[in-house]
């Protein structure tokens, strides 16, 4: 049987430009004080951009600020100092449109089949019933769902369920997408496909993609760039050009460049990781 990913007419995105998509400008978030405990400091002050059509990963050490990030940068959260811009504008408050978020926890809705739950965002947007089932279809077929579509979430493995997930934020059409973790709980393999899923949705949609990862090979496989965080509050402490082409994906695990960059980011990260780990 033909991969429903050959089905697909592939149109690549643009390739990644210098033009900020998202700017970070000197955020900070300080969390209330919990009972009696002093306010938490999570985060910065962090300032970066997002270029427009880059795969930008994030990478630090446990409990760093990375979540509490990428909720800044969703408008899931709004930042203690400083200011998120999306295509210009200020986030406040709530998520842009043209923004799409998916998390670690499977956030599939068990009461919903698998087109249903695709269809969530799109029909709450009040697209045309029409219109969200050409969305739907397409996004079903690119994440080798199409035979699933009235199957419920508990009749799928793990993997799909994510995949679900993907689905429905791909149903957006999202100019941004923002990915928390989103394999975290996979299985190596699995773990490994589901970034080639993503690679090819990125370059099929020519959005900009932030993910945050544990994995340092997961980053450096994927990215454009890498953001190097140091132990809470995290800051940058680099911003790594991998300098792949668009059309990488696993066999550039074979580039010699990918074990020199691996131990870059390590390398970065190391001391950051005993320091979070005193903490
Ligand atoms: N809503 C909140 N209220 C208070 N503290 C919080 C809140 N959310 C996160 N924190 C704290 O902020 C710090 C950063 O958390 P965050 O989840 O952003 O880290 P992380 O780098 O994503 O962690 P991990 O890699 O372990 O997932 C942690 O100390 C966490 O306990």
């Amino acid at each position: 049987m033909a991969s429903p990913l050959k089905m697909i007419k592939q149109t690549p995105g643009p390739a990644p430009s210098c033009k900020a998509h998202v700017a970070v400008k000197a955020a900070t978030k300080i969390f209330a004080a919990r009972d009696e405990g002093p306010p938490l400091h999570a985060l910065g002050p962090v300032s970066f951009d997002l270029r427009q059509g880059e795969f930008f990963s994030v990478v630090g050490p446990s409990g760093c600020g990375k979540s509490t990030l990428l909720d800044l940068v969703a408008g899931l959260s709004p930042p203690t100092d400083g200011s998120i811009h999306f295509e210009g504008a200020e986030i406040k408050g709530q998520v842009p449109d043209g923004v799409a978020v998916v998390f670690q926890e499977d956030a599939s809705f068990p009461w919903l089949s698998v087109f249903d739950n695709a269809a969530f965002g799109a029909r709450r947007a009040g697209l045309a019933e029409n219109e969200v089932k050409e969305r739907v279809d397409h996004a079903l077929a690119f994440m080798g769902l199409a035979g699933f579509a009235r199957t419920y979430p508990s009749q799928l493995s793990g993997g799909m369920r994510q995949r679900v997930c993907i689905a429905r934020a791909m149903v957006l059409r999202p100019r941004l997408m923002l990915l928390d973790e989103p394999f975290g709980a996979l299985d190596q393999q699995t773990r490994l496909l589901m970034g080639e899923e993503t690679l090819k949705l990125w370059r099929e949609t020519g959005s900009t993609v932030m993910l945050i990862t544990h994995s340092i090979d997961e980053a450096v496989l994927l990215s454009d760039r890498i953001g190097t965080m140091s132990a809470r509050p995290g800051t940058f402490i680099d911003i790594v050009e991998t300098g792949w082409s668009r059309e990488r994906g696993s066999e550039t695990a074979m580039d010699p460049r990918y074990g020199a960059l691996q131990s870059k980011i390590w390398g970065l990260l190391r001391s950051e990781s005993l320091k979070a780990l005193g903490a």
